[in-house]
């Protein structure tokens, strides 16, 4: 049942980058230990919600080939409402209306970051009153990936992306962001038997000093030629590299009109975006502005 005097709130879930990203190891349980510089974009998902009078939870649209159950969005909803039922804390359940324009399996961390969303809006609108520590955990069982969104701060992460620096000195470059046809699995990646997986660790300062590569660009370019084409093509421009597991690939610029210029000459089947690099989160900016 729709509570219809509850108004909708309207959150954006940001992309991030991978402005690096070593692999220097791999953990008994199969993960990878990683080393990685996360930016967000000034580029959203949007994700609307409204209180209900009963205790479901609604999606729409459904996303294709994701199951409601399996919605990152949903999962995340389930395991603050179950929270707040062990709590005692009676809350209702929630319409959530998604708008998705971050490419899925596109290493910008739509599905996290719509997880990130909803923990920290929820959290609000349901007055749990969790920290963003307590949030980062719940979210680490969701991805790798959310803890940084719910910290909402750009970062220099290690472990398996959950043990954050934060790095608000990054400077804020324009990006063209291409997005060759293709979903990259990330799991068939971090299995692959020709991953390098013993990039000698760095300290932040060098990280952050010399920038780095992408251990997974190079198996990702073999499995996917689409990406190492994008690549070669957007190389030939500006230094292009891939974010997370792929399949988006990006090159940096100091302006806007820089990266509108090189964007015009791709071929018209190449998909791209062109957006702020940001080392605060959008969610942030807008969840916790003073009243
Ligand atoms: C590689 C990164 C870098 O930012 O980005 P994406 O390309 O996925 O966006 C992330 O660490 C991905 O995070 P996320 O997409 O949340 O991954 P998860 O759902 O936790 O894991 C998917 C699968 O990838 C493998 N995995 C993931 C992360 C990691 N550090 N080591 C791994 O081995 C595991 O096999 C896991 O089952
Ligand atoms: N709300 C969601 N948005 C995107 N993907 C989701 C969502 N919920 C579950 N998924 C699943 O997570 C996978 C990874 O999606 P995404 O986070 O967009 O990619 P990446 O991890 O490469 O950045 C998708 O292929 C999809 O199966």
């Amino acid at each position: 049942m729709t509570d219809v005097s509850s108004p909708w709130v309207s959150v954006p879930a940001p992309a991030k980058l991978n402005l690096m990203l070593h692999i220097t190891g791999r953990r008994p349980d199969g993960y990878h230990n990683l080393q990685t510089l996360f930016q967000f974009l000034d580029y959203s998902d949007w994700l609307e919600f409204r209180c209900r009078g009963d205790d479901l939870l609604t999606l729409t649209p459904d996303i294709d080939g994701v199951e409601r159950e399996s919605n990152l969005i949903i999962r995340a909803a389930r395991v603050l409402q179950n929270l707040a039922k062990e709590k005692g804390i009676t809350v209702p359940g929630a319409d959530i209306r998604l708008t998705k324009r971050l490419p899925m399996g596109g290493g910008l961390g739509g599905g996290s970051s719509d997880a990130a969303t909803t923990l920290l809006t929820l959290n609000q609108i349901w007055q749990l009153g969790q920290s963003l520590d307590q949030l980062a955990r719940i979210g680490l069982g969701l991805g790798a990936d959310v803890p940084v969104f719910i910290y909402g701060q750009a970062a220099f992460a290690e472990g398996v992306g959950e043990q954050l620096t934060p790095v608000p000195q990054l400077e804020e470059k324009w990006f063209l962001v291409v997005r060759p046809d293709v979903h990259v699995n990330t799991a068939e990646i971090f299995s692959h038997k020709c991953l390098t997986r013993n990039t000698p660790a760095i300290n932040m300062r060098t990280a952050l000093e010399q920038g780095g590569d992408n251990d997974c660009q190079q198996i990702v370019s073999m499995i996917y030629p689409e990406v190492g084409n994008a690549l070669n093509l957007l190389n030939k421009y500006s230094l292009a590299k891939m974010t997370g597991t792929g399949a988006c690939i990006f090159s940096s610029f100091d302006s806007e009109a820089e990266a509108a210029k090189v964007a015009e000459q791709l071929p018209a089947e190449y998909e791209h975006f062109i957006a702020q690099g940001v080392n605060h989160s959008p969610a942030h900016t807008l969840l916790f502005r003073p009243s």
